[in-house]
């Protein structure tokens, strides 16, 4: 059985969900810069992540998300810049912590603890009030509450992580690359977990190589490249700087399509549009006009990998 009772009321005063920006920003993030000795890993990131947000900070391998991450939750100070969560410095635990849930890309949990005394003893460190059952089952882990963290598989010990992000309920919950390594049922039970607590009116910051997962769930997402911002935005306005795609092959002797087209060696026409629809009914028309088979035909909007490629095919950024 949940305990909603005074977690109720926490959440009806965060706002109902997906209200983002409604009580103001929850992470403010001006010019930062992270160095590592003669390195500087990032340079100068401005964001802003608002109250009931998904943001997915993505970016290259290196490119300075974890650096990033973690001067936000506090284990690092910053180089230069300015940052608040919650209007505090992240450095501020008494006033961050008890509202802030982190998985971080390694977890640190004493091998000789099981399941339960792990997610007890962070949850203690926490704060936050919540029941150890309660946690194990939404992280599908209730049968192994007893084995020690050293006896759990890789997914089982991503998966132990997130209880413990999770523990409580945390109006923020920083998660990084928290589905790297769990098979489909898992990222599942996992993606719909994020989604309850979005609905209790929690903020999600998560960094992500799955980009699927970004574009599906991310309400903006950052995208990162040696240590600065390349794009910023919703999906939709990243995906937008870059053209859809229509390909299909033709039988031998048919004319010229209607529709600008390259070939590639195989014979294999590639149409690329900012007017997908436009030029996919003027396509399919002109086939149907002639009886023409376009054979394999496939039209893709514009994806995520698609902005990511685009980065590092252009070196002149670089
Ligand atoms: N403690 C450290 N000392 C020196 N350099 C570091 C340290 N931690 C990270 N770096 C360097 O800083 C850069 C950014 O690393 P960071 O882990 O923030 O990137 P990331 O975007 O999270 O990468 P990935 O997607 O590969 O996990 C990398 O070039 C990395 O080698």
């Amino acid at each position: 059985m949940e305990q909603h009772t005074d977690l109720a009321v926490a959440t009806r005063d965060r706002g109902l969900p997906h209200e983002a920006g409604r009580f103001g920003p929850v992470i403010e993030v001006e010019s930062l810069d992270v160095a590592y000795g003669d390195f500087t890993a990032v340079k100068g990131l401005s964001f802003q992540v608002q109250r009931g947000e998904l943001y997915a900070l993505l970016g290259t391998n290196g490119a300075g998300k974890t650096s990033a991450l973690e001067v936000i939750e506090g284990h690092r100070r910053a180089s230069s810049g300015r940052v608040r969560v919650f209007g505090h410095s992240p450095t501020d635990r008494a006033a961050v912590r008890p509202r802030m849930g982190i998985m971080l890309q390694e977890s640190g949990f004493a091998a000789d603890l099981t399941v339960a005394e792990s997610i007890r003893l962070i949850g203690r460190l926490s704060g936050r009030s919540d029941t150890v059952a309660r946690i194990l089952g939404v992280v599908d882990l209730t049968r192994k509450a007893g084995t020690r963290v050293s006896q759990l598989s890789g997914g089982e010990k991503r998966r132990l992580d997130f209880a413990t992000a999770i523990y409580g309920r945390p109006e923020l919950i920083i998660l990084d690359e928290p589905t790297t390594g769990l098979d489909i049922q898992s990222r599942d039970a996992l993606w719909a977990a994020v989604e309850k607590l979005r609905e209790d009116g929690s903020t999600i910051v998560l960094t992500t190589h799955y980009l699927e997962e970004a574009q599906q769930r991310a309400d903006r997402v950052g995208v990162m490249h040696q240590g600065v911002f390349r794009h910023q935005g919703t999906v939709a306005d990243l995906t937008r700087t870059l053209p859809a795609s229509i390909q299909f092959t033709l039988p031998p002797g048919t004319p010229t399509p209607p529709v600008p087209a390259t070939r590639d060696v195989d014979g294999r026409f590639q149409i690329e549009t900012f007017e997908l629809q436009r030029d996919l009914t003027g396509l399919l028309g002109w086939a149907a006009d002639r009886d023409v088979e376009l054979i394999d035909l496939t039209a893709a909007p514009t994806r995520l990998d698609d902005v990511f490629r685009a980065i590092d095919t252009d070196p002149a950024r670089s």
